[in-house]
């Protein structure tokens, strides 16, 4: 479904992203793994268009989407939870959730009331705004507000950032939940316990190069890959 080919990417003078590729397809969680400074946040901007590939191609179903704007890559279905929970802390939950909520193309689109299902604790709180909710409330509300524009692909960015245990696992149940609704999930995390729990295939990222590949099941089945690349 996305397809990354050759993708480098510089940071200013930084030379990040040094010929990355990976396929993620649909009703799939594809992660990326990698420690930090490894070139994960570059390789989110360089999708979302936020940062310029200067090499390389990004393919979502035949659609180049490598040096289209954010806003054209949006409304081609590549929704984004970014690092660090960006919510709009004025506005209620349900604000941020009507944002910008788009249709779409699906048949089952996303709507405030599926929402609310997926994470009861958002409905509770609809009229609260976004500055009251505690951190996990705030990544739920991030997570549904993305899904709300209805997209084909949700790139999340270390969403168990500075999220407790409890909550981390949480958003695993949810990401697994996504899946099973058919989204094609590419997450990129530093957290190996969420990776191997919800991934069914796994990159390792280290040094702006895909240094591995594989299912959860092979990297747990290799602890010289993970103590090489992950320290884990
Ligand atoms: N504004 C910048 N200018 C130059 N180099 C930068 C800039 N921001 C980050 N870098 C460098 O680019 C590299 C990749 O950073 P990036 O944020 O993509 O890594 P990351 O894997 O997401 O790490 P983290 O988990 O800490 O967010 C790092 O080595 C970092 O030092």
């Amino acid at each position: 479904m996305i397809t990354v080919q050759n993708l480098h990417t510089y940071r200013g003078l930084s030379y990040v992203l040094q010929g990355v590729g990976l396929t993620a397809e649909g009703a799939s969680c594809t992660t990326i793994l990698g420690r930090n400074g490894m070139g994960k946040t570059t390789l989110v901007e360089t999708v979302m268009g936020l940062l310029p590939a200067r090499e390389g191609s990004i393919d979502l179903d035949g659609n180049e989407l490598a040096g289209k704007s954010p806003y054209q890559i949006a409304r081609q279905g590549v929704a984004l939870v970014p690092q660090g929970r960006r919510v709009f802390s004025s506005l209620t939950v349900e604000e941020n959730l009507t944002l910008g909520a788009r249709r779409g193309g699906s048949a089952n689109p996303w709507t405030l009331e599926r929402v609310y299902d997926l994470f009861p604790n958002l409905s509770r709180r609809r009229r609260n705004r976004g500055s009251d909710l505690s951190g996990g409330e705030q990544q739920m509300l991030v997570i549904g507000r993305a899904v709300m524009t209805n997209p084909r692909v949700l790139v999340m960015d270390e969403p168990s950032e500075g999220l407790a245990p409890v909550i981390v696992d949480l958003v695993g149940t949810v990401i697994d939940q996504l899946r099973q609704q058919g989204l094609c999930v590419l997450l990129v995390e530093q957290n190996y316990g969420l990776a191997v729990d919800v991934a069914d295939k796994i990159y390792i990222l280290s040094g702006g190069q895909i240094v591995w590949d594989g299912t959860s099941r092979e990297l747990e089945q290799s602890p010289d890959v993970r103590h090489e690349h992950l320290g884990v």
